[in-house]
């Protein structure tokens, strides 16, 4: 069946396209994403959600979300997705980074213009036949110190376009790296530095719980007067009333705000002062930027509903669609290895220890391991898998390491994941055959060689005559037919196991009958 996409948000209509020329199904409904209601009704029937800022990804759109499998935004901010409550569901998040970030950075330096010479003011005013000359003085941005807030992708070329404007340039960034700020010709300084020197203050951090309010009423006290800020971020950032009074007062000369910390923006601590300047969330809208983070996520969202393939995720590493088939077998391999400890595993699992050796290790280990847990963890949660599983295996206090030796021993590639639990450690290793199919190969130390099956029969004995004979005789009586027998033992006379592939499922009595064979320690069931 083809997957079936839902865009709730007024995404250009090449992404209709794109996702149509793909083979995907798609929904087209610009103006669900604000009717929560209805979008909660639906969204069951979708295995992807293509979106903009309106949608809001909440706990519950995600709990009525049955299919779900990827979340795409086409932009750049993803404060609008619960992103917490989507890896917990196993729902891969997926932006557009870049695509819109050329376009916000013009909006940001359209705005200072507009401050500074007062452009929509003064436009009203002569269309309102007024021709006010003498009212408009505005000032020269030449020289100016330009103060960004967040210097990434839109800070920089928003940094690049006012050097261009010559003006001093400086930059509060935790994360920008004093060669980088060379690189791109700002002065990195502390919050306060910014605040006390800037002339015009731009913000372009995404929100977050350290962003929010970064200008608080406390911070624009610090701000030079005449200050002139500009918000083409996030609502948030800024505290909305304190920077009203401080506009009431004069401190503040002017604001230029596009976005709001309720959307959409009706009403306002900034709306009606004369020094205020607000668009409705545009920063992103224009036919360029539009084209560009339709076409981005709604090849991205393809690639992943289609082939597996993950970019720009933040909720995952990335698989490129050359690495999705490679990694496919290994994805599987680690996912049974990981089913197989979780089925043997009845308490609390302190640690999962994955090693990959040989060519294993080189491929996306992050998704592998990822996979690994999943199959541990489902067995006692049904609805986990790759996405969701590191998340709740750290809910759940389980430590994951992970190993990689790119040296090859006897196979070329080799996973081998062990539990570690209060009681015991158990290791199971497994690889991939030339046929793309998942063999185990060793069991606490002991080799066997046997694929993954649906109904599976693992016995662990003493390794004495007799054991076999009768381990077949009671599956023969019982009128289960044995598919495969796997049978391996540490040495002589020692511990032995055997893994049997049976046609059917497993009766109760049966594996009781096996468990009081005299030489046998354990017997379980499994199911791949
Ligand atoms: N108005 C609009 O339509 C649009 C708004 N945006 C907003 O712009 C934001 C920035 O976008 P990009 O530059 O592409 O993101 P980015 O991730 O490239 O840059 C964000 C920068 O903020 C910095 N940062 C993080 N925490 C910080 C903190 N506590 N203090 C100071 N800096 C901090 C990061 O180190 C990073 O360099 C987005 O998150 C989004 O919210 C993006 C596109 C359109
Ligand atoms: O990309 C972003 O972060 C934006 O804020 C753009 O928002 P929009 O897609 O125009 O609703």
């Amino acid at each position: 069946m083809a997957p079936r996409v839902l865009i709730s948000d007024a995404l250009s209509p090449a992404a209709v396209q794109i996702f149509k020329d793909r083979g995907i199904e798609v929904d087209f409904q610009p103006a669900l994403g604000k009717d929560k209601d209805k979008l909660a009704e639906i969204i069951g029937n979708y295995d992807g959600l293509a979106i903009r800022s309106a949608t809001k990804v909440t706990p519950k759109i995600l709990a009525s979300a049955a299919r779900l499998k990827v979340v795409g935004r086409a932009g750049i901010g993803v404060d609008n997705v619960d992103i917490p409550a989507a890896t917990a569901k196993g729902v891969i998040v997926m932006n557009t980074p870049f695509g819109n970030s050329i376009t916000t950075a013009e909006h940001a330096i359209a705005m200072m213009f507009a401050l500074a010479r007062e452009i929509p003011a003064a436009d009203a005013s002569t269309q309102a036949g007024k021709w006010e000359k003498n009212r408009f003085m505005g000032v020269e941005l030449t020289a100016k110190t330009l103060g960004i807030i967040g210097c990434g992708n839109i800070g920089s070329i928003v940094a690049d376009r006012a050097l261009g404007l010559k003006m001093k340039v400086i930059a509060f960034d935790p994360f920008l790296s004093p060669e980088r700020a060379l690189d791109i010709g700002v002065e990195k300084v502390e919050l306060d530095d910014l605040l006390a020197r800037a002339d015009i203050i731009t913000l372009h951090t995404p929100l977050t719980d350290k962003t929010r309010n970064v200008l608080s009423a406390e911070a624009i006290a610090k701000t030079r007067k005449g200050v002139r800020i500009v918000n083409c971020a996030r609502g948030g950032l800024v505290d909305e009333a304190a920077l009203a009074q401080a506009l009431e007062s004069g401190h503040v000369a002017g604001a230029a705000f596009d976005v709001f910390i309720t959307e959409p923006a009706t009403e306002n601590p900034l709306f009606g002062h004369p020094n205020v300047i607000c668009t409705p969330h545009l920063g992103a809208s224009t036919t360029e930027a539009q084209e560009n983070v339709a076409l981005q996520v709604a090849e991205q969202m393809s690639d992943y509903l289609l082939r597996g393939a993950i970019s720009n995720a933040v909720n995952f590493p990335s698989i490129t669609a050359e690495e999705a088939p490679k990694l496919k077998p290994f994805i599987e391999l680690a996912e049974k290895l990981g089913s197989f400890a979780g089925q043997l595993t009845d308490t609390d699992i302190q640690t999962v220890r994955i090693t990959y050796d040989g060519a294993v290790a080189s491929l996306k280990i992050k998704a592998l391991t990822s996979a690994a847990v999943a199959g541990l963890l489902r067995p006692a949660l049904a609805d986990i898998n790759v996405v969701s599983a590191p998340s709740i295996a750290k809910e759940r206090g389980i430590v994951v390491e992970e190993t990689t030796r790119e040296i090859a021993g006897d196979y070329e590639s080799l996973i081998t994941l062990t539990v570690i639990t209060e009681k015991m450690e158990r290791s199971i290793s497994g690889t991939v055959f030339a046929d793309g199919r998942p063999r185990i190969v060793d069991i606490k130390g002991i080799k066997v060689d046997a694929e993954f099956a649906p109904s599976m029969l693992y016995v662990t004995n003493e390794d004495r005559p007799g054991f076999v004979g009768s381990f077949a005789s009671l599956l023969g009586d019982a009128g289960i037919n044995i598919a495969t027998f796997a049978l391996g033992r540490d040495r002589q006379g020692g511990d032995a196991i055997a893994l049997v592939e049976v046609d059917g499922k497993v009766p109760a009595e049966l594996l009781d009958k096996v468990q009081q064979l005299p030489s046998v320690k354990q017997a379980r069931p499994l199911a791949f």
